[in-house]
């Protein structure tokens, strides 16, 4: 088996710069942001019921021992094996009833046994539950024919989480399982980061409202709608959205107001080389700085991140897939930066359906989808001839993006590549 791309490699492939001097890696691109961007300071004080989605802007420690008490793991009879003499069987008489959510008072003293339901404290001097199942119960009292083991069907007070012990570290998503981990330790209210404010501006004088009217020459708006989507999944707050035409002061005005009031300014469009296109000259003349502006990637690569003011800029093309993959590379990964959130899912390797032909010269993002196992348990993934940057039919029906390096001309069927399964957001 060859491998033709190592997942620990420190670059791509993409780092060959054989090309235009003026792109940087994907690797360099995303270790700029993760060096220069840093949390959004903000933090808030929430209760669990409003917590999904944020980040943690502290550990969660567990203010109790998980279980806090000794308990029953099925319903039956508490008894003291220690108090079993000889073989048995034994006749136990039942000197209490325990269901889940009472005080227990009567210990289990000697030959004696106390009901008890699943949930419910283990009496004192308790330490075995014996199923119902397994005893006959007659009268007031169990018959009792195999000796169960000490600690059988307890579940012992801390096993689960220990007091003070730290649940979660700060810069998780509180999903559903960090919040049930946050319930199990006592946590009802969380220090969490504040949503990040996102401003969006759709440039294109051919750009129009999905499913609207539209002139000749004039095209459906896919790039709104699918960021607009995209932000809601990755909880943050859309405080502005807007259409900017393809003219420079439109555009410094647009982003001025946008910059003024948001955390991260997202742009598409206008971003390339054409005199039509006006996103960094207006951004430049609002002052703006860029920590990169190309990258080594197709689609994609006139991908920018920089400054407006105290804002972030993401700056995304406007082909629609080019828009898409890189809001899945470096849009959440800004994104993850500013909101305090941990790395990012790694990628991982599957191997090819088909043989590979492409054009050397960027590192290529192409959408793949996940196409069962081989004989030998690896993931394969089937994908088109070629990646598209307008064709966004083919999205859809793709998981990922599968890293075909900057320097392969070719790829036999079972090459190992790289895969980054796409983010819901
Ligand atoms: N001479 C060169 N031309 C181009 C180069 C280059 O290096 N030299 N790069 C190409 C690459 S690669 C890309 S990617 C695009 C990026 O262009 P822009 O970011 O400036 O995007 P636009 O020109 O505004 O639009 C590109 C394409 O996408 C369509 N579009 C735009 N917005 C939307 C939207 N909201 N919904 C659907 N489709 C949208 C637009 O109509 C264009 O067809 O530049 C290449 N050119
Ligand atoms: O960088 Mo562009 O997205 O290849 O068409």
């Amino acid at each position: 088996m060859t491998i033709h791309q190592a997942i620990a490699s420190p670059g791509c492939g993409c780092d060959s710069q054989d090309m235009l001097h003026s792109l940087i890696s994907i690797d360099e691109a995303l270790a700029r942001i993760a060096g220069h961007i840093a949390p959004v300071g903000r933090t808030e004080a929430l209760s669990l019921d409003h917590a999904f989605g944020r980040i943690l802007a502290q550990p969660v420690r567990s203010r109790a021992m998980a279980p806090a008490f000794d308990n029953a793991a099925m319903d039956g009879y508490a008894i003291a094996t220690s108090a079993l003499t000889g073989a048995g069987p034994w006749v136990l008489p039942v000197v209490a009833r325990v269901p889940a959510g009472q005080a227990v008072t009567t210990p289990v003293a000697g030959a004696v046994a106390a009901r008890i339901f699943t949930g419910a404290p283990v009496p004192l001097g308790a330490d075995s539950v014996v199923m119902q199942e397994d005893v006959l119960r007659d009268g007031d009292a169990i018959h009792l024919s195999h000796r169960p083991e000490p600690g059988l069907n307890v579940r012992r007070a801390g096993s689960d989480i220990a007091k003070g012990a730290t649940v979660l570290d700060k810069g998780r998503r509180l999903g559903p399982r960090e919040i049930a981990a946050c319930a199990a330790a006592g946590a009802g209210i969380l220090r969490v980061r504040r949503r990040l404010r996102v401003a969006l501006l759709v440039t294109g004088d051919e750009v129009r409202r999905a499913g609207g009217a539209r002139e000749e020459a004039q095209i459906w708006d896919v790039n709104t709608p699918m960021l607009t989507a995209g932000l809601a999944a990755a909880d943050v707050d859309v405080v502005a959205s807007a259409h900017g035409a393809d003219n420079l002061a439109g555009l410094v005005r647009e982003l001025g107001d946008m910059a003024a009031q948001a955390d991260l300014v997202i742009t598409t469009g206008g971003i390339s080389v054409g005199e039509e296109d006006h996103v960094k000259p207006a951004v430049m003349a609002l002052g703006g700085e860029t920590l990169f502006s190309g990258v080594a990637i197709k689609p994609g690569k006139p991908v920018s991140v920089g400054r407006i003011g105290k804002a972030h800029w993401l700056g995304l093309p406007g082909n629609p897939v080019s828009a898409f993959v890189t809001w899945q590379v470096f849009g959440l990964a800004l994104i993850r930066a500013l909101s305090g959130a941990g790395p990012a899912p790694t990628r991982r390797h599957v191997v090819t359906a088909g043989p590979i032909r492409r054009k050397p010269g960027r590192c290529e993002l192409r959408p793949a989808t996940l196409a069962g196992f081989d004989g030998h348990g690896r993931e394969i993934v089937s994908f088109e001839d070629a990646t598209h940057s307008a064709r966004v039919g083919l999205l859809s029906p793709a998981d990922g993006l599968m890293f075909l390096p900057a320097d392969v001309e070719s790829l036999p069927a079972g090459a190992l590549v790289e895969f980054q399964p796409f983010c819901q957001s």
